[in-house]
């Protein structure tokens, strides 16, 4: 297969033992250009690891990891990684936080805050610049580490649980100002959730993880809701719940045996 048409992301098989123990057993994952897959899965299933393999920071004890269509070796240079935790430096404004990654890579301080500006003007900053963090709301903060993973263009973009501390409606503007930026420039997303509802809202496809030890790929289901999609309406839509049924209908009982596992 040509890079061209390979897939993004590519795991076939893969199993991540820490020591003796086996956290993900035989996943299976293929995420295409340009295409915005969500995972789902009970607590400790082993998708935090999963996103580890795909940047190369873990390495799969066997199967394969493919990214656009070549075997992964070290670390994947095309991928973004944005985490529950935001990686901000308090010392930093705004825009010097949003531009650290060009001045590691070795832009000029000017040439970094001229890019870092319009990065914030796309996620809704215009105007907070010079802010520091602690002047800034939780999801303000958000826009922040969004705008830093971003701006490094990478062309996959991996995302674990980054609005889980939200409230619902500063959530909601985040599924927006997401959608928004993903639509304008397409990459390759896999957005990390535990909430049914954000991962349908926002993605193509929903993948369900097995509860672990030894987690696999349960199913997926194809979202097939039109975009651009109204993120203040769609959840009560009757598409929307059938959705919801025919994937909890997987997601609910590997929730159950992670209850009974624990
Ligand atoms: N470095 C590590 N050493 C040992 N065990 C680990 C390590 N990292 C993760 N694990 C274990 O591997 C399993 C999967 O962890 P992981 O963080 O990937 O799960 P998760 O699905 O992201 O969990 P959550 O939904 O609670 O965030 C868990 O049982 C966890 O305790």
């Amino acid at each position: 297969m040509s890079i061209q048409t390979a897939p993004a992301v590519e795991l076939r098989n893969v199993a991540v033992r820490f020591g003796s123990f086996t956290a993900v057993a035989e996943m299976n994952l293929e995420v295409k250009k340009a295409e915005f897959v969500a995972v789902v899965g009970p607590t400790g299933c082993g998708k935090s690891t999963i996103l580890n393999v795909v940047t190369g920071l873990l390495k799969a004890a066997h199967g394969d990891v493919e990214i656009f269509g070549e075997r992964l070796k070290g670390l994947n240079s095309r991928s973004g990684y944005m985490l529950q935790q935001e990686a901000i430096l308090p010392w930093k404004t705004a825009e010097d936080n949003v531009g650290l990654g060009l001045v590691f890579q070795g832009l000029s301080k000017d040439e970094a805050r001229l890019r870092a500006r319009e990065w914030m003007a796309k996620v809704g900053l215009k105007g907070f610049e010079k802010r520091y963090p602690h002047q800034l709301s939780g999801g303000q903060r958000k826009r922040i580490a969004m705008a830093q993973t971003l701006i490094m263009e990478p062309q996959i973009v991996l995302m674990d649980e980054p609005f889980s501390a939200l409230d619902v409606h500063t959530r909601r503007l985040m599924h927006r100002i997401l959608l928004d930026l993903w639509q304008a420039d397409k990459r390759s997303l896999i957005f990390i959730t535990h909430d049914l509802e954000e991962a349908i809202v926002l993605a193509d496809r929903v993948v369900v993880m097995s509860a672990g030890p030894g987690s696999r790929m349960v199913g997926e289901v194809e979202i097939n809701l039109p975009r651009p999609r109204d993120v203040s309406q769609l959840a009560t839509t009757d598409e929307f719940v059938s959705l919801y049924r025919r994937i909890w209908d997987m997601l609910g009982k590997e929730v159950e045996k992670s209850y009974v596992n624990q």
